[in-house]
């Protein structure tokens, strides 16, 4: 079964068409780069999969193994959709215990050593508020990948990162889709999207096209 499937889902905003009965499946354990222009929908496309927006026509499925109990989200997938909203006045360490806290799947051991393998320092007392735009993205990928999740949905990964940074989050990413996680993730950077995926999927005229 297809860990997400997109039937014939249409989405628009002010009678701004940003998806016309498209359809996608993703396999597991494949590595899939949505690419499109600024505004295509690239985001709002990942909000739908994580049932942050609703589609107004079409259905979305969600494999059922990813799903949390009573609700109908994924509660297991490792997400970076628009910087999540951190604590300002707390540490990356501090903001990240607190939201492992929640399900309890990994130690506090866990945390700092996924800070530690994006290149964040887990002892470092700056606030998340006196973070950079780079730490910031450090902590948001640290956060997708701290409880080790099977499928993540990354958007724009790679955003705000100096060139030692991106290597070291593509090792990292490359590590995960060779133990088989499935993985959804935006880049404007072609070089981003050749080094990580096995298929291109094109955002163009509504539908979300194999790209050839
Ligand atoms: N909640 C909303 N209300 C109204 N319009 C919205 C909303 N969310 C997104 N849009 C609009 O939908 C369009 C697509 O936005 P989206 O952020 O998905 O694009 P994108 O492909 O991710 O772009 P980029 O490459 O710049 O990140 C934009 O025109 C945006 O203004």
């Amino acid at each position: 079964m297809a860990v997400v499937e997109l039937i014939d889902v249409s989405k628009r905003f002010h009678g701004n068409v940003l998806f016309d009965s498209a359809s996608l499946s993703i396999a597991e354990g494949r590595t899939y780069a949505i690419v499109g222009p600024n505004g295509s929908g690239k985001s709002v496309l990942f909000k739908m999969i994580c049932g942050f927006q609703r589609p107004d026509l079409g259905e979305i499925r969600i494999d059922r193994r990813f799903l949390s109990e009573k609700r109908t989200f994924p509660a297991d997938f490792g997400v970076i959709i628009d910087g999540p909203a951190y604590l300002p006045f707390e540490t990356g360490l501090e903001n990240l215990l607190r939201l492992t806290a929640i399900r309890k799947l990994v130690s506090d051991i866990d945390v700092r050593e996924t800070m530690r393998a994006v290149g964040l320092d887990p002892d470092l007392r700056e606030r998340v508020r006196r973070y950079s735009l780079g730490m910031k993205q450090k902590l948001a990928l640290a956060q997708a990948l701290m409880e080790r999740p099977k499928v993540l949905l990354l958007d724009e990964p790679f955003n705000a990162l100096d060139t030692p940074s991106v290597d070291r989050a593509m090792d990292l990413l490359l590590d995960q889709k060779r133990s088989g996680t499935t993985i959804i993730f935006t880049s404007h950077d072609r070089s981003h999207v050749d080094r990580l995926s096995d298929e291109v999927v094109v955002v163009a005229g509504g539908k979300l096209v194999p790209e050839a």
